[in-house]
């Protein structure tokens, strides 16, 4: 048998902790895919006393992150702490001190990933993050390397487990946003900020990884349209129910055709709320599972899905990425890098065009519905369906649109507000999805 390769895992809360775990627990597996022993030689947290999920001796827990991975003998370094800093100053140094990286962050991949990317290139190592997008279901590997000779046209899918395990029990359990909430943290799927889930700052992140790997440009947290869920209210999500809908987060990335059948106008990208049919296969996505629709020109659609969040399954991604990294280390190569060649405008959300669902509290008197549709038609959005539910002062317009740009929506929304038998537009959400 080879010498051992050493590992640092950076971070031991809820996928660290799950990574230290599976690197005693498979021991014996890891060193016969990887050909050597993969040898746990230091883990750094913030506190020494704090409470673990896994037993770690005490002389391999270390405060000084920075000093670990300056480390000559440490040949892996596992980036699991999450955040901006000190997360990048640590990988940047692990790399150039000649260490391959697994890195689980998206936050930072997604700001500054083209500075990770760099550095690993020109340290000849590995940066791989799977765990990055949807925990423990492989999406990026497949985006990289299988479909590397198609052309991917759209990403969209569930990639956030803590929002669709708060939106699933609003719906099965009618349950309140913030026991919810609750609940997801003590499962171990929320992030260290759970405004980051919930506000779609986590989402966003991972559909920016996703359309830069998809149409192989480099796309921001930045660049992505992000709406999070603290607006969606149990109406919102009883009037989905009576509709046959369901309320998802969704992220989508996009293609945008333009005039010129040889080129593309950009691409969208965008993280929001929006109902979906109950027969969509997105709408069985349920608690923290997480679910990724690809369409390429040559494959058709493909469709990915797995548990999205917490310690174990994230690990399970982790250790996948660690077991190639270690291989190619042990051989002197490095695995498929970047390939961000094209120049991609990411358009302004103002120009995606959707479909909307628009409920409005109205005065209960003749030539309403008239007056509502007129607005709409001022617009150029064109109505698909209208209801009328309740009579009197509980009369209410429900009303889904046909595909139009959001700047139309926003102007018709704004009309609406200004009206006089508008008592109250109570919803506006997109809508995703046919009916199959
Ligand atoms: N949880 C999940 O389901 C998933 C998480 N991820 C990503 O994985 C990463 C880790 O997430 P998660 O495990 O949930 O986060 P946790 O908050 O549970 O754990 C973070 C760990 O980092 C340690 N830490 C924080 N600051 C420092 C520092 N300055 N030096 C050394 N250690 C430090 C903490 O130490 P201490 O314990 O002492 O406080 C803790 O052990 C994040 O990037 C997250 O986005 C990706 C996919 C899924
Ligand atoms: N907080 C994230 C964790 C995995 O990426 C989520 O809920 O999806």
């Amino acid at each position: 048998m080879n010498s051992p390769l050493k590992v640092a895992v950076l971070g031991c809360g809820s996928v660290g902790s799950q990574v230290v775990r599976l690197l005693g627990e498979q021991a014996d597996d890891l060193a016969a895919r990887v050909g050597a022993p993969v040898q746990l030689a230091g883990v750094a947290v913030r506190r020494l006393d704090a409470p673990r999920e896994v037993d770690v001796p005490a002389e391999l827990l270390t405060t000084d992150a920075a000093a670990l991975v300056a480390r000559d003998d440490i040949d892996l370094v596992i980036e699991v702490i999450g955040g901006i800093e000190p997360a990048r100053s640590l990988i940047l140094s692990a790399l150039e001190n000649g260490a391959s990286v697994v890195t689980a962050n998206k936050a930072l991949l997604a700001e500054d990933g083209p500075t990770l990317f760099e550095a690993a290139e020109k340290a000849g190592r590995d940066l791989y993050y799977e765990a990055a997008v949807a925990g423990a279901i492989p999406i990026l590997r497949p985006l990289r390397e299988s479909l590397a000779g198609d052309k991917v046209t759209r990403v969209l899918g569930i990639v956030n487990g803590t929002t669709n395990f708060i939106l699933d029990k609003m719906d099965t359990q009618g349950s309140g946003f913030a026991d919810a909430l609750e609940e997801a943290q003590a499962l171990g799927y929320a992030e260290a900020d759970p405004t980051a889930d919930v506000e779609g700052f986590d989402a966003a992140a991972k559909a920016a990884i996703l359309a830069s790997l998809a149409f192989h440009s480099r796309v921001t947290a930045a660049d992505v349209h992000r709406e999070g869920i603290t607006d969606v209210t149990a109406a919102d999500v009883r009037s989905a129910r009576e509709m046959g809908s369901v309320v998802k987060l969704l992220a989508i990335a996009e293609l945008v055709p333009s005039a010129d059948p040889a080129e593309d106008a950009g691409v969208s990208v965008r993280v929001h709320p929006a109902m979906i049919p109950r027969s969509h296969p997105l709408a069985s996505v349920r608690e923290a599972y997480n679910a990724v629709f690809v369409e390429s020109e040559a494959a058709g659609q493909l469709m990915f899905y797995g548990p999205g969040a917490g310690g174990s399954p994230t690990a399970s991604a982790v250790l996948g990425d660690l077991v190639t990294v270690a291989r190619n280390h042990r051989q002197g190569t490095r695995g498929v890098g970047e390939s961000a060649y094209a120049d991609r405008a990411v358009l302004p959300m103002g120009e995606t065009r959707t479909r909307y669902h628009v409920a409005i509290d109205v005065d209960d008197r003749a030539g309403v519905l008239a007056a509502v549709a007129q607005a709409f038609a001022e617009h150029g959005v064109s109505i698909q369906t209208v209801r009328q539910e309740g009579r009197g002062n509980d009369a209410q317009l429900v009303v889904v649109s046909h595909e139009a740009s959001d700047a139309a929506l926003a102007a018709t929304v704004e009309q609406l507000r200004d009206m006089e038998i508008v008592r109250e537009v109570t919803s506006v959400m997109r809508v995703e999805g046919t009916e199959e």
